[in-house]
């Protein structure tokens, strides 16, 4: 039977989803296509054969991946970039020991019909080694669930609307802006504590620090957890998750995208990922067990609207609570850090935007001390505008993926139901035609002006989705972008950011890291 919690949620959760309809319709009339089943199934047969699509034959990418060969140790980007040079702007990737053969696609049009034609429950090809470690390796913690990423059909459904009401709902977001900011105002202190004296420059491993406050950061919206990340004696046992979680995607996406024998013996990449994901699985549960202890000692009446994720949803299904929880940890380390980063190097290199978010953060927060409440967050339209603007020129995913439910027909070609699709957007955000100077830093083309709509609406409505689409989109969007808007908004209002060395470079590892040293200087208002 339906807790009463429950029922309530699963009626906040209709409430969301007809909400979340609304926008997705008002999101996408500009270019809009009314795409039907009949429609594909009229054309199908006259289409191009699914087979002449172009691409690298099994035999060609094995060998382009090997030493020697073209493409060996080259990232997932860099390897798509190749190929989309070679074959055009749709090619299939083949299928090599045992992976899955899936098809790659540059136009905007094909996002479109890929999106419009989703069906009720999305489907995104998990990855298989993670469902491999979850449900043969550790059964014990699992069961025979996979988490939600990686979850298809009914089962994925069920979990998604219990989790969306709390997870998805800004309502339920903006309560956590106090704790949040708790943490970003410790990281302006660590800030503080580990720049050079002199030359206020941060040390090479900032990267870290960010990942750090990353954690810390969900940790409290997930659990209510503080891991003491940010003290200078800080917790090794936090240390160690986050080093796990890095290793595992890592890994994780080697195995699954180039070719490697681990689904038919362990090889050592494969040992090392069970390794680094029994680490993160083993960690988290230790953190999650400890918070559901301080809970169940919880008095009655101390209990509050700003519970925990972990604890609203132990109220609903307990093995979801804890499977969700272990995910926030893992999935809202690099995710979050990677976009903080983008947005503080491209404000570095752009001072006059950073001096316009200034005065903006200014008039909410008039002294450093000013508290960050849900009501002045409201009043940030630049940062929002900021934000957009660093994930369209370096973005944190590099596209969207979709297993399509039905026949359809991209670029005049057959794909069949049940064909894995990846729309690669990366590329498409950084060219002129589709964002006018998209080389530049601009926030205010996401800025409607006198009446005159934001010059970046103008662009095709699906190439700019950096948290994905439809009732499958981020389940951690809001929070992700909540904790961003709080860090940045406390980091500038305390310091101008500085950027003396080269041009950063980012590179692709399930998402996009930097590739050198995070070399900021904090220079104090
Ligand atoms: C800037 C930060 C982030 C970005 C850019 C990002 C981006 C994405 C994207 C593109 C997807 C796929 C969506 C789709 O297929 O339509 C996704 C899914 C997902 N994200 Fe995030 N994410 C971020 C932060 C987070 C955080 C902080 C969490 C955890 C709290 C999280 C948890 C998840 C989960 C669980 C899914 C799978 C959802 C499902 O399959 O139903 N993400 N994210």
């Amino acid at each position: 039977m339906l807790s009463r919690a429950s029922c309530r949620l699963q009626a906040i959760n209709i409430h969301y989803r007809n909400a979340a309809l609304r926008l997705f319709s008002s999101q996408v009339h500009a270019n809009s296509i009314d795409l039907t089943a009949n429609d594909f199934e009229r054309n199908y047969e006259t289409a191009l054969p699914y087979s002449k699509i172009p691409g690298p034959s099994a035999f060609t990418f094995l060998k382009n991946a090997l030493p020697a060969g073209k493409l060996f140790g080259k990232p997932f980007d860099e390897i798509i970039k190749v190929y989309r040079r070679e074959y055009g702007d749709l090619f299939k990737f083949p299928s090599l020991f045992g992976s899955m053969e899936f098809v790659a696609t540059h136009k905007p049009e094909d996002f479109q019909t890929v999106f419009r034609t989703e069906g009720q429950w999305p489907e995104r090809m998990g990855l298989k080694t993670m469902i491999h470690y979850r449900t043969k390796v550790r059964p014990d913690i699992f069961g025979k669930r996979s988490g939600l990423a990686n979850a298809q059909g009914k089962e994925w459904g069920e979990f998604r609307s219990t989790v969306n009401p709390v997870m998805m709902q800004p309502r339920n977001t903006m309560i956590y802006i106090p704790k949040v900011d708790a943490v970003a105002v410790d990281f302006v202190k660590r800030i503080q504590r580990i720049r050079d004296a002199k030359t206020k420059e941060v040390p090479e491993n900032f990267e870290n620090e960010l990942n750090k406050w990353a954690l810390e950061a969900v940790a409290v919206i997930a659990l209510d957890a503080h891991l003491g990340l940010l003290d200078d004696n800080y917790n090794k046992r936090s240390a160690k998750l986050i080093q796990g979680a890095k290793d595992s995607f890592r890994l994780m996406l080697e195995l699954e995208f180039k070719p490697s024998l681990w689904r038919f013996i362990s090889t050592p990449k494969f040992k090392k990922m069970i390794e680094a994901l029994d680490m993160v699985t083993d960690i988290s549960c230790e953190i999650i067990e400890e918070a559901r202890e301080r809970f169940s000692n919880k008095r009655e009446s101390s209990k509050n609207h700003d519970e925990s994720v972990l604890e609203k949803l132990l109220q609903i299904d307990p093995i979801l609570a804890k499977l969700m929880a272990i995910d926030m940890l893992f999935g809202g380390i690099d995710t979050t850090s990677s976009a903080v980063t983008s947005l503080l190097y491209l404000l570095a290199k752009n001072p006059e935007k950073q001096e316009i978010l200034r005065q903006e953060i200014m008039t909410k927060l008039p002294t450093k001390d000013s508290l960050l409440t849900a009501e002045n967050m409201k009043h940030f339209p630049y940062l929002r505008a900021c934000l957009k603007e660093s994930l369209r020129i370096l973005p944190t995913v590099g596209g969207n993926i979709r297993t399509v439910p039905q026949n359809i027909i991209l670029q005049g070609y057959q794909i069949p139901k049940g064909t894995a699709v990846s729309m690669g957007t990366s590329i498409l955000l950084r060219e002129d035609e589709h964002f006018p100077n998209a080389k530049k830093y601009e926030p205010e083309r996401w800025l409607k002006k006198d009446g005159v709509p934001a010059p970046a609406k103008s662009a095709h409505p699906y190439i700019f989705l950096p948290f994905g689409f439809g009732p499958r989109m981020c389940v951690g969007k809001r929070f992700a972008e909540m904790e961003i808007e709080t860090l940045v908004t406390r980091i500038i209002r305390n310091f101008q950011v500085e950027w003396h060395h080269p041009d950063l470079k980012f590179k692709f590892i399930s998402v996009n890291v930097p590739a050198d040293n995070l070399l900021f200087t904090f220079k104090d208002i």
